[in-house]
């Protein structure tokens, strides 16, 4: 049976099917899915689906192989192999308030999609935080008054420029990751030791 690989929908896709390409493996099925959630190669078979489910699917064994955002991995801890970083997908996590405003003396509050990370950075700090949990533009929440700040990806810095918001830490480092189910890597290991080679052959390549 062709292994299957779990792949990020959106930005992690299309950057992961560049990547593909240049290992020389046959990438004009996935470009031209369609709206198909499972598509075929010669060699795998791919499912497209949430960060979040990609490692859901690896952690089950119904992917033998994920292809998934580092902060993914740091913010829900799945029980998987996280066997190596990917030339794309660098980000960091950074906490970011109003550009010209001071941080609220007693408690923060803070607006995230990432609340388990930022439990933790604020518990590491011995800080107490009121976490608000949004689903994405995060940015908007100190804008609106919802929050005093939050803790978001931040890449270009453009995001928070655009919206008035400056960094004041930046604590995280992330990448695209190749993950594994753990049986996975025994059960198909020659299957798997192809194409696990071919990735970091191309790692090595850039
Ligand atoms: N600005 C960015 N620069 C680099 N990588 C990013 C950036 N934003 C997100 N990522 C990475 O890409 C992954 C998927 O992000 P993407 O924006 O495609 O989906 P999402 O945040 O789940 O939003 P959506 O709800 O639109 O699917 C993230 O988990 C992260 O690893
Ligand atoms: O530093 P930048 O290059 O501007 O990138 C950072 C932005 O990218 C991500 O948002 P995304 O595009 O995934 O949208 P979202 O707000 O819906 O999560 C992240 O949440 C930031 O908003």
């Amino acid at each position: 049976m062709k292994p299957t690989i779990a792949l990020t929908k959106g930005r992690v896709e299309k950057q992961f099917l560049k990547f593909f390409a240049s290992l020389s493996y046959d990438v004009e099925p996935l470009i031209n899915k369609g709206r198909k959630l499972r598509v075929e190669t010669d060699d795998f078979l791919f499912v497209f689906a949430k960060g979040v489910d990609v490692t859901t699917y690896v952690e089950h064994g119904i992917a033998d192989l994920g292809i998934v955002g580092e902060d993914i991995l740091a913010e829900f801890q799945p029980d998987v192999y996280n066997l190596f970083p990917l030339p794309f997908g660098e980000c960091r996590m950074a906490l970011a308030k109003e550009k010209g405003k001071e941080w609220p003396e007693g408690k923060r509050r803070i607006a995230s999609k990432y609340t388990n990370i930022t439990k933790e950075y604020f518990k590491q700090k011995g800080e107490s935080v009121e976490i608000f949990k949004l689903e994405g533009s995060v940015e908007l929440a100190p804008i609106l008054g919802l929050a005093d700040g939050i803790v978001d990806i931040v890449e270009t810095g453009t995001t928070l420029k655009e919206n008035g918001l400056v960094v004041t830490d930046e604590f995280m480092h992330f990448s695209a990751r190749c993950i594994a189910n753990r049986s996975s890597l025994k059960i198909k290991r020659n299957e798997l030791a192809k194409v696990i080679e071919a990735f970091q052959r191309g790692l090595t390549v850039k």
